[in-house]
C-alpha cells in the first residue's frame, strides 16, 4: 500500500523543491505551477504515457529504471525540436497493493534524471488505479521564437543522420521474453537512457537539422513520420545504420523502438560532426523527391522499407 494521497504529495514535494529554478515562480502546491519562459523563446509541450505491461513490467523493469524512463521519453521530445526542458508534471495513478517501496523507487530513478538536467518537477496528479501502474509525463520546454526544428523541415537531397547506436532497447526485450535476466550493467541503453537534449541543442545553433524526430517507435516508422510531414521519400542504405551485430541486429535497428536517439535531416554541404559529445552521428540515408521509403543492400539492390515499427493496437509482437 502507498503512503496515502496527501503524504505522498508532500513527500514528492520534499524531494521535487524547484525554489532554484529561475523559470519556476510556482510549482508544486498551488492549482496550477506558474511559469516565466525565458523572454523571446517559445514553449514547447509534450506528454507521454508510461504504463504497465505496455512501457514496462514490474517484473522486467526496477521502479527506479521506469521512473526514469518515463522522463526520458518528455526529454527526448523536447531534444527534436532543439529545444531545452523547462519543468515537468507527473500524472501518476498507482494500484492500491503497490509497496511505497516502489513509489520511492521511482521517484529515485525520475528525479535523479530531473535533476541531471535541471528540469524541476513542476506539478502533477495523483489517483489510485483500478489495474496497474499509469504513469503521463509531461514536459515543456523552450526553445528561441521561430527556430524549433520540425519533422517537416526535410528537403530531396538532404543527407539522413542518426545518433548513436540503435536496437539495443529491443534487444534487452526480446532477452527478457526469452527468460533471460538483461540488466542496466548489459544494457543501459534500455534501462537508463540519456535523452540527447545537448545534441539537439547544438544541432539548432549551429543551424545543422532540417528536420529532425527522436527515436521512440523505431527507424522505419519514424522515419515515415519526416517522410510524411516533409512531403519527401528516403533511401537508407542498409550497411550504414549502426548497429551491433547478431542475426537480429538490422531488424531490431529499424523496426524496434525505444532508442531514443535523434534522427535528422541536413543540407548535403552542412558540415555536421562524425561525433557529438562522444556520441557517434551517423549518416545513413538521403531524402528523395519520390514519396515513399527503400532501403539499399550493400549490393546495392533496393527493396522497399515500410514503417514496420511499434504501433499500438497492433498486438503485443516485440
Ligand atoms: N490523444 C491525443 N490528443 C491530441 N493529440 C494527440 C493525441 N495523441 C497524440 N497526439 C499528437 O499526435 C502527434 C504524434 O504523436 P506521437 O506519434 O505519439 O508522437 P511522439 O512519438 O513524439 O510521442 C503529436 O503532435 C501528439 O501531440
Ligand atoms: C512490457 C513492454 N513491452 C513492450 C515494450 C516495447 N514498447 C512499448 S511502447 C514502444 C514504443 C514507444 O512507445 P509509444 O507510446 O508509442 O511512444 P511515443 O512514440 O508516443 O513517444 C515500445 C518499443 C516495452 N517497453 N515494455
Ligand atoms: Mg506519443
Amino acid at each position: 500500500m502507498p503512503l496515502s494521497e496527501r503524504a505522498l504529495i508532500e513527500r514528492i514535494r520534499r524531494r521535487a523543491s524547484s525554489r532554484k529554478f529561475s523559470a519556476i515562480t510556482r510549482g508544486i502546491g498551488d492549482d496550477c505551477a506558474v511559469l516565466d519562459p525565458p523572454p523571446g523563446h517559445e514553449l514547447l509541450v509534450t506528454t507521454d504515457f508510461c504504463l504497465e505491461n505496455v512501457h514496462f513490467r514490474r517484473e522486467w523493469h526496477p521502479a527506479k529504471a521506469v521512473g526514469h524512463r518515463c522522463l526520458v521519453r518528455g526529454l527526448s521530445d523536447i531534444a527534436a525540436m532543439g529545444g531545452d526542458p523547462l519543468a515537468a508534471f507527473l500524472s501518476l495513478a498507482l494500484p492500491a497493493e503497490i509497496p511505497q517501496k516502489w513509489v520511492d523507487g521511482f521517484f529515485d530513478g525520475l528525479l535523479a534524471l530531473a535533476e541531471r538536467w535541471k528540469v524541476p518537477l513542476a506539478g502533477g496528479d495523483i489517483a489510485q488505479s483500478p489495474q496497474g501502474v499509469m504513469a503521463d509525463i509531461m514536459v515543456l520546454g523552450s526553445v528561441p521564437r521561430g527556430k524549433a526544428i520540425l519533422r517537416s523541415g526535410g528537403k530531396p537531397g538532404d543527407v539522413l543522420y542518426v545518433t548513436g547506436t540503435l536496437g539495443l532497447s529491443v534487444a534487452a526485450l526480446q532477452a527478457f521474453r526469452a527468460g533471460k535476466k538483461p540488466t542496466a550493467k548489459s544494457t543501459p541503453r534500455h534501462f537508463f537512457p540519456d535523452p540527447r537534449i545537448d545534441i539537439g541543442r547544438l544541432l539548432r545553433e549551429r543551424k545543422l537539422a532540417t528536420a529532425m524526430i527522436d527515436l521512440s517507435d523505431g527507424l522505419s516508422t519514424d522515419l515515415s513520420h519526416i517522410c510524411d510531414e516533409s512531403g519527401v521519400g528516403a533511401v537508407v542504405y542498409a550497411t550504414s545504420v549502426p548497429y551491433v551485430g547478431g542475426e537480429n541486429g538490422l531488424e531490431f535497428a529499424l523496426n524496434g523502438g525505444e532508442d531514443y536517439e535523434l534522427l535528422f535531416t541536413a543540407n548535403p554541404r552542412a558540415r555536421v560532426p562524425k561525433e557529438i559529445d562522444g556520441v557517434p552521428v551517423t549518416a545513413i540515408g538521403e531524402i528523395v523527391q519520390r514519396r515513399g521509403m527503400w532501403l539499399e543492400d550493400k549490393r546495392g539492390k533496393v527493396a522497399k522499407l515500410r514503417p514496420r515499427g511499434w504501433e499500438h493496437f497492433r498486438g503485443e509482437k516485440k
